[in-house]
């Protein structure tokens, strides 16, 4: 699914994000990225999206050479992935339904088609009830579950997820987590930067930690490992 060969990312300041990155996630995956803070952890992702590029090394994400790729064919790339944000970037002036209908690549779908997929999405995350509910009623946790259905609704291969509970309580946190452990278990390769301590124990997935832009552990059923 993602394969990275050698990364480094050197911002144009001269911060050196990530060196020399080598690390395969397969399919069906559940992997914690963990970290000190500044440690490369949201460039690991921003570079999985195409939001960033590599300053040197090889990076292919579902089969698509992230390297070479030209603007025109990110799109292409991040219709494959879903992505979440810690601060949920939901549309303000949308309800629940249309900020999930409107992320769906409609192709030849019904509207009928259209409606019973968000509403699918909705159900899978516990919000069907709040269809038609604006972004401003809702409560954090729900924002998420919100921002979760936006990124599924394309059924894509990776979700990736960059502090998805950094502005959550501990246990809207792990409501979260399960939502996405659910979306992984129906086959959908999870990668998920986080500081959650107790969600990463808890879950005992894969755990890569990075330091100052390398990677100094990857465990099979691993834990956070650091105090915070
Ligand atoms: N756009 C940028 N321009 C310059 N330097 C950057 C940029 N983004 C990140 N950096 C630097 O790259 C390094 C890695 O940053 P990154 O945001 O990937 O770390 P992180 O592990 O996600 O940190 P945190 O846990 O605090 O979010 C840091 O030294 C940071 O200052």
């Amino acid at each position: 699914m993602i394969t990275m060969s050698e990364v480094s990312k050197v911002y144009h300041n001269g911060s050196v994000a990530l060196a020399d990155v080598s690390v395969e996630i397969g399919k069906g995956d559940f992997v914690f990225v963990v970290g000190p803070s500044g440690a490369g952890k949201s460039t690991f992702i921003k570079l999985i999206f195409r939001e960033e590029l590599p300053t040197s090394g090889r990076l292919v994400v579902n089969g698509r050479n992230v390297v070479a790729m030209t603007a025109a064919e990110v799109p292409y790339l991040r219709r494959g992935l879903g992505i979440v944000f810690q601060d949920y970037r939901l549309l303000p002036n949308k309800t629940v339904f249309d900020n999930v209908a409107f992320a769906m690549q409609v192709i030849e779908a019904s509207r009928r088609e259209m409606q019973k997929r968000v509403h699918n999405v909705l159900e899978l995350v516990g919000l069907r009830h709040k269809l038609r509910t604006y972004p401003s009623e809702l409560s954090g946790g729900e924002q998420q579950r919100v921002a979760i259905a936006r990124a599924i609704i394309n059924n894509p291969v990776v979700v990736i997820a960059d502090e998805p509970t950094g502005n959550l309580d501990p246990d809207t946190s792990w409501e979260i987590t399960k939502v996405f452990d659910r979306i992984n278990k129906a086959g959908t390769t999870i990668v998920m930067a986080t500081h959650d301590k107790t969600v990463v124990d808890a879950m005992k997935k894969r755990v890569i930690a990075i330091e100052k832009g390398r990677i100094v552990r990857d465990q099979v059923k691993g834990a956070y490992g650091y105090e915070d």
